[in-house]
């Protein structure tokens, strides 16, 4: 449902208190203008701290300075007389008593009445005695077809025609962006050299970056790995293949649904993290990448608000893919009441948009430790797949020295027996072969030669694979998985 159908049901069903997070008060404001043209009965009233109440010459300034005065406004007014009253400003007022009361009260008389109180604030800072009178609305970020309509705009003044193909990337690249944003971007762009031409694209995208890095919770991460720098795990890359097309107008029309999301479940080091990053490369789609630490960093009730906010840049960003790294660390206390129920409201909305999500985000999560997730998140509909990515084989590990090997020395690639490094490094993952070669590598730099076979063999006996020492999660996971709980990544090969 849109924003707009979505407002105009909870006014009719006469929600008193609704509450709306966005930093883009003029756009959120003319949208509910447009609404109500859709509802008779219903005027708008603005009030502000500093001006009070405007927009209507019989109240002009009513209530300024006073937020007690501006709620009992819409108390006095006849019952049937219809109206939505904007409240900017007003989070910093709910933690005062009498506001506090006086909301509550409102809350029960105004369900009766054709009246509702919109509060629009950059984040959802709502006191705890009120979460329950107040609903939460999401007001998305401009969509394709709006930040074309202002594209146009701005461009008519300027005479200039745009080609179909620019207009279309400067919408993508502007995907994502509050409209005052696109605005300034686009009004500089033009005022530099009076038309927009394909080198704006690069701009807007500098000032997206900019824009999702202020977030502080999501990161835009540059991907330039690909599927075939993923030594094994076969399975894996056979289900991503297939899927390599499934966000493109073809297999819409095809009836094929948006892929959702897997879930990577292994130990460290074993390339989970290193298929995110190509399945965005290789999708060529923007890889956003969630840092979980930050969203439940800071002040009591951020996190809820960041997680909303998260939610609805990845979706105006899609179609995008959505990193999760440890999502078992994020949410391990998400059943229990520890921080005051902060990270079971997070693990809440996080897995209700998960479940429900149409939008084109692909969604990869990664995880070491099975016992600490939340059971939900295994249920089937969250994730497409779940897959168990375990340690390499022998094989495997052929192929990852392989992938290494012919990276770091592409023309020398013969002078290495991929089979017996491979033999000689049981239980190695793929990081640790990484590290062993680069480890071999300051062997022969130090001698002013190449590196050898023989390097490597001497590096890898200085290392203690992690399977050495955490046995007993690895055995945990493998049972966990041949127990039919996850699909395994690797063919299957028991060649150790
Ligand atoms: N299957 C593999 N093929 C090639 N390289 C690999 C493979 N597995 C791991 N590596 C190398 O090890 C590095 C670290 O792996 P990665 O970060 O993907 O592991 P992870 O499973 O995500 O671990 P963690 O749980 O610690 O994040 C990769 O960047 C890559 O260079």
């Amino acid at each position: 449902m849109n924003f707009s159908n979505e407002l105009s049901l909870l006014m009719r069903a006469c929600y008193p208190l609704i509450y709306i997070p966005t930093t883009e008060e003029e756009r959120l404001e003319k949208a509910i203008a447009e609404t109500l043209k859709t509802m008779s009965n219903r005027n708008v009233y603005i009030w502000d701290f500093v001006e009070g109440y405007e927009n209507n010459p019989n109240n002009q300034g009513f209530g300024k300075r006073n937020p007690l005065q501006a709620l009992e406004f819409i108390e006095k007014l006849p019952e049937k007389v219809g109206g939505v009253f904007i409240l900017r400003d007003f989070p910093r007022f709910l933690d005062d008593v009498s506001i506090s009361r006086k909301l509550r009260n409102l809350s029960r008389s105004l369900k009766s009445q054709p009246k509702n109180i919109v509060i629009i604030a950059p984040q959802v800072s709502i006191p705890e005695e009120l979460t329950e009178i107040f609903t939460v609305l999401d007001f998305p970020l401009p969509s394709r077809e709006e930040i074309k309509q202002e594209i146009s705009r701005l461009i008519s003044a300027t005479g200039q025609l745009l080609a179909d193909k620019l207009l279309n990337d400067l919408v993508l690249s502007a995907q994502g962006l509050s409209m005052e944003r696109i605005r300034r971007v686009l009004t500089r762009a033009i005022a530099a050299h009076g038309k927009l031409e394909t080198p704006d694209v690069e701009l807007i995208l500098e000032e997206k970056r900019q824009s999702i890095r202020q977030t502080q919770i999501l990161d835009f991460y540059p991907a330039t790995e690909e599927i075939s720098d993923i030594g094994g795990l076969d399975n894996l890359k056979d289900w991503l293949l297939r899927r390599g097309g499934a966000f493109s107008e073809q297999a819409r029309a095809y009836g094929l649904p948006n892929p959702r999301g897997l879930l990577l479940v292994g130990i460290q080091g074993t390339g989970k993290s290193l298929t995110a990053k190509a399945i965005a490369h290789t999708w060529h789609l923007p890889l956003l990448r969630l840092d979980v630490g930050r969203l439940f960093a800071g002040l009591v009730g951020e996190s809820e608000s960041r997680t909303r906010q998260m939610i609805n840049l990845a979706e105006a960003l899609a179609p995008c893919i959505l990193w999760i790294d440890e999502i078992d660390k994020a949410f391990a206390g998400a059943t229990g009441k520890g921080d005051g129920g902060t990270t079971s409201r997070v693990f809440g909305t996080f897995i209700t948009w998960l479940a429900e999500k149409q939008s084109p985000v692909f969604v990869v999560a990664t995880a070491n430790n099975i016992q600490s997730l939340p059971p939900e998140i295994l249920r089937k509909g969250r994730f497409d797949e779940i897959f168990f990515v375990g340690l390499p084989s022998q094989t495997e590990r052929a192929a990852i020295f392989e992938v290494h090997l012919s990276r770091l020395r592409p023309h020398n690639l013969q002078n290495y027996d991929l089979k017996r490094l491979a033999y000689e490094t049981p239980e190695f993952s793929g990081a640790e072969i990484e590290q062993t070669l680069v480890e071999a590598m300051h062997i022969g730099f130090s001698q002013n030669r190449d590196f050898t076979n023989e390097d490597i063999l001497e590096a890898a006996s200085q290392i203690v694979p992690l399977a050495k020492t955490a046995q007993e999660q690895i055995q945990f996971l493998q049972n966990w998985a041949a127990a039919g709980k996850a699909r395994l990544a690797s063919r299957n090969d028991r060649l150790q």
